[in-house]
């Protein structure tokens, strides 16, 4: 009797802890959906995904032709009429997407490049997240999405300015979620791997070697894989939305004190934390080795020509 009584009240602690950290599914049937950046790439797959999904979406960028182009073929997969509608009210999910990169040596970058990292890929998120904001606080809806990278979980050889810029997503994000969680309001970081989108084919131009060699560790996926991960997750109101089994690996052990969102995910993190700390010191010692190895290529390369 004792001894059920005890699993009793531990099983009835877990559901009521697993409770307060699950949120509830927000559904995408009906919901207005906005995503920057959404006329190409991880942007576009998004859009076309929501929309298969019965939301309405608006999708933001510069190049109007561009948007043109994805605008029809978004419009190809509308479920019915309600979604093509002209006011579609206060948005519901925001999902700051668009940005950029830039590849190279920290002193053989221009200093503007810096900046300019920080300008699209973090202050636009600030901007377009404060242009919702109090409307989904008003409504007690929402979610928020900040398109980061596996790059603004690791600092990686090349991605001085670009890491930089996608890391300064996470602090905004999880300060974010402390001020917006009483409102049902939940934010969610991804952090995808290289992805086969226009944006990487235009970064490979410029890609450093080593930059190229440290990233295909973790491949390269398809646009409407990431964003079919993303989004769910966002949906299930989870915080780091990580893709793969580098993405997992890379999630769980840089997992500080980032909001919980699954009971199941904290109990795994407190039990694996040190053994995936231990498989990352091979990654280190990988990522070393590739930068000794380009180095003396490139010193071998200048001594022959020399
Ligand atoms: N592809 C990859 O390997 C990875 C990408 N990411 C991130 O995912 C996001 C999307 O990347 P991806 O799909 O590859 O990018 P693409 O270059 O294919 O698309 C970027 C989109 O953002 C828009 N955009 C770019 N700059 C601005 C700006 N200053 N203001 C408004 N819109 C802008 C572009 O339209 P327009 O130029 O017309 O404005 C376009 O719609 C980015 O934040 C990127 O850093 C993260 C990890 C991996
Ligand atoms: C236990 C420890 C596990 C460690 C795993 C490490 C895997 C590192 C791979 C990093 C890949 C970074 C890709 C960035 C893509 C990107 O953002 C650009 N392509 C944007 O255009």
């Amino acid at each position: 009797m004792f001894w059920f009584i005890v699993i009793c009240c531990i099983i009835i602690f877990f559901v009521l802890v697993s409770r307060y950290l699950s949120p509830v599914r927000l559904e995408l049937n009906g919901s207005h959906v906005l995503i920057t950046g959404g006329s190409s790439g991880i942007g576009k797959a998004m859009a076309l995904y929501v929309v298969k999904h019965g939301a309405s979406v608006t999708i933001v960028a510069r190049n109007k032709i561009k948007l043109q182009e994805a605008k029809a073929e978004i419009e190809k997969c509308l479920k019915n009429s309600q979604q093509a509608e002209n006011n579609l009210g206060p948005v519901d999910i925001l999902i700051n997407n668009a940005g950029t990169s830039i590849c190279g040596v920290f002193e053989e970058l221009d200093k503007s490049e810096f900046q300019k990292m920080m300008d699209i890929n973090y202050i636009g998120g600030v901007y377009m997240t404060r242009a919702v904001v109090k409307s989904m606080k008003e409504r007690n809806r929402g979610r928020i999405i900040f398109v980061s990278s596996q790059a603004g979980q690791i600092g990686l050889f090349g991605y001085t300015a670009y890491s930089a810029s996608k890391y300064a997503l996470r602090g905004l994000g999880e300060a974010l979620q402390m001020e917006v969680k009483p409102y049902n309001i939940y934010v969610t970081l991804a952090f995808p791997p290289d992805t086969d989108t226009p944006g990487f084919a235009l970064e490979q131009e410029t890609k450093v070697k080593e930059t190229s060699l440290i990233s295909e560790t973790a491949g390269l996926l398809s646009p409407n894989d990431v964003a079919q991960k993303v989004i769910e997750d966002s949906l299930n109101g989870k915080f780091l939305s990580h893709i793969g089994i580098d993405g997992y690996l890379l999630a769980n052990i840089t997992c500080g004190m980032s909001p919980t969102t699954s009971l199941l995910e904290f109990i795994q993190q407190v039990l694996t934390m040190s053994v995936f700390r231990l498989v990352s010191l091979f990654y280190i010692v990988k990522f070393d080795s590739i930068v000794q190895k380009c180095k003396q290529e490139r010193e071998s390369a200048k001594l022959k020509t020399s």
